[in-house]
């Protein structure tokens, strides 16, 4: 059966919506991803974490289609997504967020989150020659995006000129936009100063809801705060699983933590 015709309406609505089996990606004789076994469930927070090279981006951009895996396989709400495109994942619902760098500086919040509605509407093309009078009309919507992320009253301000935990929130929003059911975050902390880690928490949180996210996250403590599930990954391969206070304690990730800063 084609996989277009296959929507997350129609696929059976398993407790799990990504799985990942004997996920394995080796770069010229290196193996990054080895073996790896995935089940991320319906409406939580998921994070993957794990010391430095320990495969975390890599799994991540094979999830996100970013990468082709060199074997294994990926299923996503039912569907086999494996060699999937990231604009086909995309339109099931399954949306990679701070991937959207065309945050368009020299418009507005506003105006990029419309333009973010118009795509999810017209596929992946984005429309340049619709008139001011249609844009307008998605101005609502927009609007409701930008609340939802703390961006209101940052409507009219060029997103170049935004502080860069607002730009995160801007981005968020126009990935909000695309209406995902689940929303893969990649270290959605990097780069944002201490007094807006809360902010961004808050925001993951809320966006949340009736969503499923995957996140790769280096702060412990904001993994610690927002996770239902974590997988910690070394060298590769599967270490340990389970709820922050599970693996916490694990002494076979304590030990690959403590390795890894002591090699630093
Ligand atoms: N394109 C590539 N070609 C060759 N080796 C790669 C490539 N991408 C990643 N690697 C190697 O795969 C291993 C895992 O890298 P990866 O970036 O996935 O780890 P990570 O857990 O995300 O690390 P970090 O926390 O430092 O970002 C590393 O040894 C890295 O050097």
């Amino acid at each position: 059966m084609p996989s277009s015709s296959i929507g997350p309406a129609s696929a059976p609505h398993s407790d799990i919506i990504l799985s990942a089996r004997a996920l394995t990606k080796t770069f010229r004789g290196f193996t990054a991803v080895s073996g790896v076994d995935l089940d991320i469930k319906r409406g939580h927070i998921h994070a993957l974490i794990g010391p430095n090279g320990a495969g975390k981006t890599t799994c991540f951009n094979l999830l996100t289609k970013f990468l082709a895996p060199t074997s294994g396989s990926i299923t996503y709400d039912g569907v086999d997504i494996t060699r999937s495109e990231p604009a086909e994942i995309a339109r099931l619902g399954l949306v990679r967020s701070f991937q959207i760098s065309a945050v368009f500086p020299r418009l507005t919040a506003l105006a990029n989150v419309r333009i973010a509605l118009q795509r999810k509407r017209r596929g992946d093309s984005f429309d340049f020659w619709r008139s001011a009078r249609c844009l307008g009309a998605l101005n609502d919507e927009a609007m409701a995006l930008l609340e939802v992320v703390g961006l209101a009253e940052f409507a009219q301000s060029n997103a170049g000129e935004l502080p860069y935990g607002r730009k995160r929130a801007l981005e968020l929003a126009t990935t909000l936009a695309l209406d995902p059911q689940m929303l893969l975050l990649d270290e959605p902390m990097a780069g944002v100063g201490k007094e807006d880690i809360e902010k961004i928490v808050g925001l993951i949180s809320r966006v949340s809801k009736d969503r499923t996210i995957l996140m790769v996250e280096h702060n412990l403590s904001v993994v610690s705060s927002l996770s239902n599930q974590i997988t910690v990954l070394a060298r590769g391969r599967i270490l340990a699983e389970g709820d922050y206070e599970t693996v916490s304690k694990d002494p076979r990730v304590i030990e690959a933590y403590l390795g890894a800063s002591g090699a630093h």
